[in-house]
Order: C-alpha cells, then structure tokens, then sequence
C-alpha cells in the first residue's frame, strides 16, 4: 500500500508528514517526508487545549474550531507531499493522556480529512489498546522493529520529542514482536522548550545555547531523579504536563534561566539512563530520532550517562524527523489489515492487540 503517515506531535510546533510503501510488516520504497508548522495563533490555541482537556465537554466550540484548523493543516500536508496514496494514517494530536483513567484523547477529523483528500483515513490508534488496560503509546516500535531488521541486535531506538521514548529491539524469537520493550522514557524537550519560551521567548533552546551555558544543579536533579515515574518499571506511558508539578515542586523556579536549562537537559538525559536500567540487556548502541537530537547539549548530556554509543537515526540512513510520521503510515496499512498495533512489551496489552478505525470519504451521489 502506498501510505501518507501524519503525526502532530506533543511539541505542538506542526504536522510531520512521510510517505512510504508498506504492507504493515516491511517497507519498501521510502518516499518524501515533510513538517507543516502551526502558525502561532494555532500553536497558543493547542496549548490552551492542553490545559482545558481534563474538563473540556467534546462539543466544546473552542476545541470545534482548533479541531477543524488542524485537520485542514492535515489536509494541506497531504497535498504537499505530492504523491498518489492509497490510505492515510491520522494519528491527530493527543491532548490528554491518562490510561491509568482509561482515557487518552487524541483530536482530529478523520471524516473531515478523508473528504478533502479523497482517501481512507485510519484513524483512532491507541483507544482500544487502553480499552484493553495497555497504556496506549508507545506505537511507534513496531516501524522501528520493521526498519531495525537487518541491524545487530540488541538495538535502541531513543524519540526525543516533548516526551522521550524509547524501543529496546532484541533477537527476534518464535513470535514477530517477542523481542519488543518500549515505554516512555520521561519529559524530553517539552519542560525545556517552557522554560525557553518563557526566558528567551522562543520556542525551543536551540541548538541547546541556553543550557551549554549553564550547569546543573545537583539538588534540583537529584530530586527530579526522584520522581517515582523513573524507578517504575514499564509497561508505562506519560501526558505531556504529567511533571507539570513535580518540575515545580524542584525548586527549578530559583535558578539562572542556562542552570534551568542545563537542569532540565540532565534531568532529560537521566530519565533515559533509568530508562536503560529497565531493558532486558544493554543495546550495543542508541539511536537518537525526533527533535532533541538536533540539541547538541542533549546529546552529549546522553552520550555522558549511557554505556553505549549514542548516534542520530541519519547513522543507519533514516530520517529522525520522519519516523513518527512513518509509523502511522505503517500503522494505518496494519489497520487496514486487522494486524494488531500494540504488544504486551510495548503497551502492556495482554496479547498482540489490532486496533484503529477507517473513515471512509462519502461517495459522491449519481447524478
Ligand atoms: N536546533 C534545535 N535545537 C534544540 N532543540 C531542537 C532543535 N530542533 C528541534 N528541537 C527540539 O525538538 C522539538 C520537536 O521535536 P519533535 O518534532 O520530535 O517533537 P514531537 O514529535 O512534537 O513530540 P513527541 O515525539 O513527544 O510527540 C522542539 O520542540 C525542540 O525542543
Ligand atoms: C499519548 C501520546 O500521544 N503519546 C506520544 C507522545 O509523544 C512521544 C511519546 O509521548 C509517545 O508515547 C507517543 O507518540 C509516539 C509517536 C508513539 O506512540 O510511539
């Protein structure tokens, strides 16, 4: 199938969009991928939403009309990609996770963007694997698993995004997804790209300028490291703003805005070296994709505090900014084809779980 994967990730900063050929098991061709930002007016408005969901009624005008900017921005990222498609995969944006609750709400119209491409939309990723009792995310290991199968093993594949994830991919066994552990490692960028914003007024550290010039504070960190999310072992998965108060709680508040910075950089790099402690064996190396690999103060933050090798996706030829993008491409073809999207090491569920749904464009009526 030729597949178009959309992600609007908890960044909020746009739709990543990617092309790729797929039957839901391997890959064939890898076509264009492409990000469509959110002008800031919408970008303020998803943030908003972020802080309304827990007590948002679904037919919330506010929410109706953030909704329909961004599937039209969806829609405009269909086109620019520029390729005939067979199916599209919609993951929207995630504006509340609590799978603990049973809930975790992505928005977007799946019916609205089958229309305007013409196309089926496979949508509604994670909510039967939380209806299952899994946690719902991490979906994206079963791209990485597809991708990672000619490499040595056991590999890592690390997403820096707002939040950090990570895919531990051993020997394969009997089973296609036996040797998959993935989880949520903890906040990445999203804590720095506030504390950015706020100081500096931009949208992220860039090239991780503010926390070079800054030092961790070691009482800070020691209790962020605390958190008991990190000691936790996996199946586990996080909201956006789940540190929201344990990162106010800190004491962050009091520092330079380099120290926060350097802070929540060391506190990021610490999450995923508790994350290693949780993996069945230690991975020859990690590769880094999403944002936060473009931060050099991250990634030597995570060369320091990992055992192994710590490289961009772009060392083995993918694209670390399409991957997310491609793995709803690869997801929707294994909606289409009943193939389950989620594994016990990956979300928990007790069995390899299917999931998603097909939005169908309305036929235009005869005559
Ligand atoms: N040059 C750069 N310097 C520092 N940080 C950067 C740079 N480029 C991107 N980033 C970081 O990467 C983030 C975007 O990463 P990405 O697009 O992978 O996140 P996302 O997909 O929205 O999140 P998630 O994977 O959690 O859903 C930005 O918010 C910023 O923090
Ligand atoms: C609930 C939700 O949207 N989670 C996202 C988020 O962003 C990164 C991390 O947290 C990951 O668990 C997930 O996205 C990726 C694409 C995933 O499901 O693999």
């Amino acid at each position: 199938m030729r597949t178009i994967g959309l992600m609007s990730g908890t960044s909020l900063d746009g739709v990543d969009a990617a092309w790729i050929e797929t039957d839901g098991e391997r890959i064939g061709r890898i076509g264009p991928a492409l990000t469509l930002p959110y002008d800031a007016a919408l970008r303020d408005d998803l943030r908003r939403l972020l802080d309304l969901a827990p007590s948002l009624p679904p037919a919330d005008p506010f929410l109706a009309g953030c909704v329909r900017r961004l599937t039209e921005r969806h829609a405009e990222a269909v086109a620019a990609i520029g390729e005939a498609a067979d199916l599209v995969g919609f993951h929207g944006q995630t504006i509340l996770h609590r799978p603990g609750e049973g809930l975790t709400w992505q928005v977007g119209d799946a019916a609205l963007l089958a229309a305007r491409c013409g196309l089926p939309v496979a949508h509604d990723f994670r909510s039967a694997d939380v209806a299952a009792g899994g946690q719902g995310a991490p979906l994206a290991p079963a791209l990485h698993a597809a991708l990672a199968r000619d490499l040595p093993k056991p590999v890592a594949v690390l997403n820096l995004g707002g939040v950090g994830n990570v895919t531990w991919i051993g020997e394969g066994g009997a089973g296609e997804h036996e040797a998959l552990v993935a989880f949520d490692t903890g906040p990445a960028n999203g804590p720095l790209d506030d504390w950015a914003k706020r100081h500096t007024g931009e949208d992220c550290d860039r090239d991780g300028a503010l926390a070079l010039a800054g030092t961790p504070d070691a009482a800070v960190l020691g209790r962020l490291l605390a958190h008991p999310y990190l000691a936790a072992p996996p199946p586990k998965s996080l909201d956006r703003l789940d540190f929201g108060r344990a990162l106010a709680a800190a004491g962050l508040e009091a520092l330079s805005p380099a120290d926060g910075a350097a802070t929540l950089v060391a506190f990021s790099a610490g999450a995923v070296a508790a994350a290693a402690r949780h993996l069945p064996s230690p991975p020859r190396r990690w590769l880094v994709c999403g944002g936060g690999r473009r931060n050099p103060a991250m990634l030597r933050a995570l060369g320091a505090a990992l055992a192994a090798p710590v490289e961009p996706v772009e060392a083995v030829g993918w694209d670390g900014d399409a991957l997310e993008a491609q793995a709803f491409g690869l997801l929707a073809a294994r909606v289409a084809r009943g193939l389950p999207l989620s594994f016990p090491g990956t979300t928990g569920v007790p069995s390899p779980w299917p999931g998603g749904r097909i939005a169908r464009p309305e036929p235009v009526p005869a005559g």
